[in-house]
C-alpha cells in the first residue's frame, strides 16, 4: 500500500509543512505523525523525521498534498491516485440554509482533510470529552496521500423528481446537466446511480480517501443520507505524462490516449466549462462528470485467445500499441488493411470511440477498477468504475456510449449497472465556499 509521500503532485501545496503553518493550524496530522514516533508508519515518518522536528529544518520535507483552492476543483488533472471512494447524497432537508451551512463545513473539513489535518480541531484530544471527537479518527496516523476531494451537483438537487424547483435554485439548471438516456444493454440499478451531491475522494491510500468519505458524510447528517458509494483501486488512466499508463481488468494498459494536466489548450477546448459555453455563469471554471460502474465479465474474457482480447481491445496487450503497429501512443491507423478486413477491426473498442468517429471530441477518464466480492455464482462482481470529465456530455459522452453499446465487440462481456451525471462545481479561493457561485447567483 503506498505510505509514501515522495510522489509529489500536479498542484503540490505551497505552505506544506511551513513553520508559519504549523503556528497557525497546530500540530498537523504528519507532524502527529513524526512525533508520535518514527519507524510506525514507514517512509513518510523516515522522511519527516529528516525533515527535523528537532530541528525544525523543512528543506528536506516530502510533499504528497494536493492544493485545495484555485480556479478548477481538485481530482480532475491532478495526478491519478491509487485508490477511490465516491458516494453520491441525497439531501433530505428542504431548508437552503442548512444545505448551504453543511457545504460551508464540508469546505473547511476538505481544506484541512487535503493538507493532511483533522476536522474540526488539529488535535484530536483538545475536544470535550463530553462529545464525539470532530474528526472520526482513523487517518489521524496517515499523511495526506495526496487527498483530493471533487463535488459535483446532480440534476435532482435542482429539480428533484418531479421538475420542480428546490432550494430556491429556478433557473440555475444547466441545460447540460441532462438525464443521460437509456442505452441498449443498459442494466441500471437504480440504487447505485444518480443523487443530488457527488463527492469523490481520491487518495494514495484507501484509509484517507474512506475517512474523507465518512468525515464528510457525518458532518452531513440531518442534511444528506448516502445514496450510493464505491471504492475502487488501481486507477485506469494517467492524467500526467509521468505517470506509466495502469492496465484494468482485462489486463490491458488503459489512459494510453487519455487527455493529460498539462494540455491546456485541449483541456480548454473538451473538459473545462467556459463562460461562453454555458448558460449559466455559475459554471464556468466547472466540468461535467459521467460515473459508470460497469461489471467485466472477467471469468468469459479470461477463456477467451489473446487474439480475440486483442481484436476486442483494438490495440496489443502486452505494450498497448495499436493492431496497426508502432508503439504504445503511436495513433492506430483504421485503413490498414489486413487479410480479412482492416488490422484495427472496424468493431474493436478504440475503433469504435476514437475521436476520428466523433467529431474530434476527447475526455478525461479518470476511472477506477473495482472488485465487490462475488456474485453467489462463482464469479466476481469486477468491473471498472468509469469516471470521465467533459465540457458537455451531450456531446463528449452520449453519442460514444451509444456507438458502444450499438457495435462494440466489447459490449458483449460488459454490464452498465450504474449511471450518473453530476455539474462539477467551479474551483474556489481561501473564504468562499463550495457551491457559493451558484447560491450567490
Ligand atoms: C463512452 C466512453 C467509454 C467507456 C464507457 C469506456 C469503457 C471501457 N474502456 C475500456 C478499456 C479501454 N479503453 C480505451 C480507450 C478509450 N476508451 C474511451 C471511452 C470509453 N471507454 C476512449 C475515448 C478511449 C480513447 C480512444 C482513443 O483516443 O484512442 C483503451 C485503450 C487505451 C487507452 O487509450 O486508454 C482501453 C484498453 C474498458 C475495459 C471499459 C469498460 C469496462
Ligand atoms: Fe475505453
Amino acid at each position: 500500500m503506498p505510505k509514501n509521500p515522495s510522489t509529489s503532485t500536479s498542484e503540490p501545496s505551497a505552505v506544506a509543512q511551513t513553520g508559519a503553518k504549523e503556528s497557525r493550524r497546530g500540530l498537523s496530522r504528519r507532524l502527529l505523525l513524526t512525533s508520535a514516533g518514527a519507524g510506525t508508519a514507514g517512509l513518510a515518518v523516515g522522511a519527516l523525521a529528516h525533515a527535523g522536528l528537532a530541528g525544525r529544518s523543512h528543506a528536506a520535507t516530502v510533499v504528497d498534498t494536493v492544493e485545495f483552492y484555485g480556479a478548477h476543483q481538485a481530482g480532475i488533472t491532478t495526478a491519478a491516485q491509487d485508490r477511490m471512494h465516491t458516494a453520491a447524497f441525497d439531501v433530505t432537508s428542504d431548508d437552503r440554509e442548512a444545505l448551504i451551512s453543511m457545504l460551508r463545513s464540508w469546505t473547511d473539513a476538505i481544506a484541512a482533510m487535503t493538507q493532511g489535518q483533522q476536522v474540526g480541531a488539529d488535535d484530536p484530544a483538545a475536544g470535550s470529552y463530553d462529545a464525539p471527537p470532530s474528526d472520526t479518527g482513523e487517518a489521524a496516523d496517515l499523511s495526506a496521500a495526496n487527498l483530493s476531494v471533487t463535488i459535483g451537483f446532480g440534476r435532482s438537487l435542482f429539480i428533484g423528481n418531479h421538475g420542480k424547483a428546490r432550494f430556491g435554485l429556478d433557473g440555475k439548471l444547466p441545460d447540460a446537466l441532462i438525464e443521460l438516456p437509456h442505452f441498449s444493454g443498459d442494466q441500471i440499478e437504480e440504487g447505485r446511480s444518480d443523487g443530488d451531491i457527488v463527492v469523490q475522494a481520491c487518495a494514495d491510500d484507501p484509509q484517507v480517501a474512506v475517512h474523507a468519505i465518512r468525515n464528510l458524510s457525518r458532518l452531513g447528517f440531518g442534511t444528506v443520507r448516502v445514496r450510493w458509494s464505491q471504492t475502487g483501486f488501481g486507477r485506469t488512466s494517467k492524467t500526467t505524462r509521468a505517470q506509466q499508463t495502469p492496465r484494468n481488468l482485462f489486463g490491458f494498459k488503459d489512459g494510453t490516449a487519455n487527455l493529460l494536466a498539462d494540455n491546456k489548450e485541449l483541456l480548454d477546448q473538451h473538459v473545462w466549462v467556459g463562460k461562453d459555453s454555458t448558460d449559466q455563469p455559475w459554471m464556468a471554471g466547472g466540468s461535467y462528470m459521467v460515473t459508470r460502474r460497469i461489471r467485466m465479465h472477467v471469468e468469459t474474457w479470461d477463456r477467451s485467445a489473446l487474439r480475440e482480447q486483442e481484436n476486442v481491445v483494438g490495440r496489443v496487450k502486452s505494450t498497448g500499441a495499436p493492431l496497426s503497429g508502432g508503439d504504445e501512443f503511436s495513433e492506430p491507423d483504421f485503413a490498414m488493411a489486413g487479410s480479412a478486413g482492416p488490422v484495427i477491426p472496424a468493431d474493436s473498442h478504440v475503433a469504435v470511440v476514437h475521436p476520428s468517429q466523433h467529431d474530434g471530441v476527447q475526455m478525461l477518464r479518470r476511472g477506477f477498477n473495482y472488485v465487490d466480492g462475488s456474485d453467489g455464482l462463482g464469479r466476481l462482481d469486477a468491473g471498472l468504475f468509469f469516471i470521465a470529465f467533459v465540457i458537455d456530455a451531450r456531446t463528449h459522452y452520449v453519442p460514444l456510449q451509444e456507438a458502444m453499446s450499438s457495435k462494440d465487440a466489447m459490449s458483449e462481456y460488459l454490464r452498465h449497472t450504474s449511471s450518473g451525471l453530476y455539474a462539477i462545481l467551479p474551483g474556489i479561493s481561501q473564504g468562499q465556499y463550495l457551491g457559493q457561485q451558484l447560491f450567490d447567483s
